[in-house]
């Protein structure tokens, strides 16, 4: 293999292209393109109906496209796993609800997480190893819960459940993670405290971030893309599409 083939093999994290998916003879993804670099964070913005649920769903193998090309790492064509293997691949997907274990503890519901990469027979037969239990206190500290670790996950308030479920899909150590409204039925405190962490995450993962916060997304300081009807409408730093006439047409005009 020349170096200039392994240098494009290595330039996306994730790549979609001329991605089409209809539903009744309706296109809600209509020829879209995303090229996600590694270590790549996106907002990903868009009216209501525009396609960003879809679009997830076609990344993480819930829904097949009628067309196009959706690769990971470059060379692993998603389209043909389903769910539980797109995430083993490496894509991890947050949905809008928390869905941590709150009769657990913090520190449990990691751990748990953590164990969750190996066989049910090894994770009922072995204890944590110093390693694991470095791994977890490293994963506390960057969600911002070490304090928090003996506390039941039931306990937390909204914003912390969010962060826990964050540091369980970070244990499983996706190359690419999808998160789905992370700032919804947050604090302001707590909405500026997501933006710091996902800053962190994104030197060692990418992200793929749908949201309708504004501010949430002024604070993340990163490339945007617009949707609408299922494709790119603009895409840029945040001033830049909020200054684009189309965008400003298609959300005052919902
Ligand atoms: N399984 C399905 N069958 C039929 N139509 C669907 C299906 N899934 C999505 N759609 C339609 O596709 C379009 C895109 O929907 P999608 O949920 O992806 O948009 P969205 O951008 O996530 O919207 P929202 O911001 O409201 O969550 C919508 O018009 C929706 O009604």
């Amino acid at each position: 293999m020349s170096l200039m083939t392994k240098h494009i093999e290595n330039e996306y994290a994730l790549y979609m292209d001329g991605v089409s998916v209809s539903f009744d003879g309706f296109k809600a993804i209509n020829n879209l393109s995303l090229y996600i670099k590694p270590g790549e964070m996106r907002a990903i913005i868009g009216p209501n109906g525009a396609g960003k649920t879809t679009m997830m769903d076609i990344i993480t193998g819930k829904t097949r496209p009628d067309t196009g090309k959706v690769l990971f790492k470059n060379d692993t064509d998603l389209t043909k796993y389903d769910e539980a293997e797109v995430a083993n691949i490496g894509v991890g997907r947050k949905f809008q609800k928390p869905s941590v274990i709150e009769s657990l503890s913090v520190f449990e519901n990691i751990e748990l997480a953590l164990k969750g990469k190996r066989s049910i027979w090894q994770s009922l037969f072995h204890a944590l190893s110093d390693q694991d239990h470095q791994r977890i206190q490293e994963i506390l500290e960057l969600i911002a819960l070490q304090d928090q670790q003996d506390a039941l996950a039931a306990n937390l308030s909204h914003g912390q459940k969010q962060w826990l479920e964050i540091g369980m899909l970070i244990s499983q150590e996706p190359e690419v993670l999808l998160i789905d409204e992370p700032a919804a039925g947050m604090t302001d405190e707590e909405t500026m405290k997501t933006a710091e962490l996902f800053k962190r995450l994104a030197k060692k993962h990418s992200l793929v971030v749908v949201e309708h916060d504004m501010d949430f997304i002024k604070a993340l300081d990163c490339k945007v893309t617009v949707l609408h009807e299922g494709r790119v409408l603009a895409e840029g730093s945040l001033e830049t599409v909020q200054a684009n006439q189309e965008v400003i047409e298609v959300y005052l005009g919902r």
